[in-house]
């Protein structure tokens, strides 16, 4: 373990976590754009309200965090030194992406390059989440912009050689700028969805912002409806909103970094599964270090846990890092790693046949990769020397 804020993962480490098929829930589609094609579209910014010098120098910033990934000499493991990027920030950068990614164009491409990505990483079942953006002088509207999404997925499958091995379901994400009303019309467009791939709603943005009250009516009908909703919550603290989210319930809870002994009780009582981003937490300092970070705590008292990215794009990392770093932060074994990917099912939005159907999924390519690693020297799944 490093020093704080810091963490250390072996090469082996994360080859495991590569070769592992995971289930990513907790990812947002415009903060998942890669660096490249952030940089790429900032060039054809026309008379943005932001200048080209100060775009390039965020873009350069979030590669930098990536750049913080230093491959020591061969024996060593990789170490990871932590760039902070405040919360403040980090809503800053998200303003900047959005403001070049205002196209049809542009919302297809990120989705079929998110994809691809995952598909990478092996992530074989994912929920992306996004806000649909009405755009009006791009002639942009909510449903246009899902519609590019759709085309972007779309691509994807008719792209793709390894199309089959991911599976993508959408979550519609209401932003805390919203009002009661634009938060009414996301989760009615998410109920007109549901046989399309819109597996619920999300309720996320600055933490700062805005009152739990504006946006649960909306919650309350896409749950009415047979959504399922995750929220974002306990980002920052902020007590009473914290307590009346547990109250309410959602299916699932993105963040709750900060939590006093009360509403810790109280969630464990809730068995609310729980999106846990190591790497946007400690980022943002919504957590001081990768040590310090609750997913230990949760996670040895059995609580459901799930490792997620929230924004590749912009905290420079992967699903598989995700998982490398835990396995470092909290040494947790190559076996514990597998079920902490394969438990992940049954958090999933799906129902509860595709939900076995998943997971019978991955315990075969499991499988596969055990066999194929039972002649190698050193066995990926137990990092011992020799697999007995
Ligand atoms: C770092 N922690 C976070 N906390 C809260 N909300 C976040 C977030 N990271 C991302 N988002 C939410 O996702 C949007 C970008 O994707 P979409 O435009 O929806 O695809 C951000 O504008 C914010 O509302
Ligand atoms: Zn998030």
């Amino acid at each position: 373990m490093g020093a704080d804020g810091t963490s250390l993962f072996t090469p082996e480490q994360l080859a495991f976590c590569q070769a592992l098929p995971k289930i990513e829930l907790h990812a947002h589609l415009n903060g998942s754009i890669r660096p490249s094609t952030m940089e790429e579209l900032s060039q054809q910014l026309d008379g943005a309200p932001i200048s080209l010098p100060e775009l390039q120098r965020l873009i350069r910033q979030t590669t930098m965090i990536g750049f913080h990934f230093l491959p020591l000499p061969s024996a060593s493991p990789t170490l990871l030194l932590a760039a902070s990027r405040t919360l403040g920030e980090c809503f800053k950068l998200f303003d900047v992406i959005h403001r070049i990614t205002t196209t049809h164009e542009a919302i297809q491409r990120i989705t079929r390059e998110v994809l691809e990505d995952m598909a990478a990483d092996n992530v074989v079942y994912a929920e992306l989440r996004t806000t649909p953006k009405a755009r009006p002088e791009q002639g942009m509207t909510k449903e246009s912009y899902l519609d590019a999404v759709f085309r972007g997925i779309a691509d994807y499958y008719a792209s793709s050689r390894r199309a089959a091995d991911i599976q993508v379901r959408l979550l519609l994400s209401i932003d805390r700028r919203q009002s009661a009303e634009e938060a009414m019309d996301t989760a009615r467009l998410a109920v007109q969805l549901k046989d399309e791939g819109v597996a619920g709603l999300d309720l996320s943005g600055n933490p700062s912002v805005g009152q739990w009250g504006t946006w649960r009516p909306a919650l309350d009908y896409a749950r009415q409806h047979g959504l399922k909703v995750t929220v974002h919550a306990g980002e920052v603290w902020n007590p009473e909103e914290t307590a009346a989210i547990l109250a309410w319930r959602p299916d699932r809870i993105g963040h709750m970094c900060c939590l006093d002994e009360t509403l810790e009780k109280q969630l464990l009582d809730s068995y609310i599964p729980l999106e846990l981003c190591l790497s946007s937490n400690v980022c943002t300092e919504s957590v001081p270090s990768y040590a310090a970070h609750h997913f230990s705590a949760f996670h040895a008292t059995g609580h459901p846990v799930v490792l997620c990215t929230d924004d590749t794009g912009v905290f420079a990392t992967s699903l598989s890092r995700e998982y490398a770093l835990a396995a470092a932060a909290f040494g947790l074994s190559n076996e514990q790693l597998t079920q902490l990917a394969l438990a992940a099912a049954d958090y999933t939005f799906l129902e509860p046949g595709e939900q076995r159907a998943l997971r019978e999924r991955m315990e075969a390519a499991v499988e596969v990769e055990r066999i194929d690693n039972s002649s190698s020297p050193f066995c990926l799944f137990c990092s011992k020397d020799s697999c007995s």
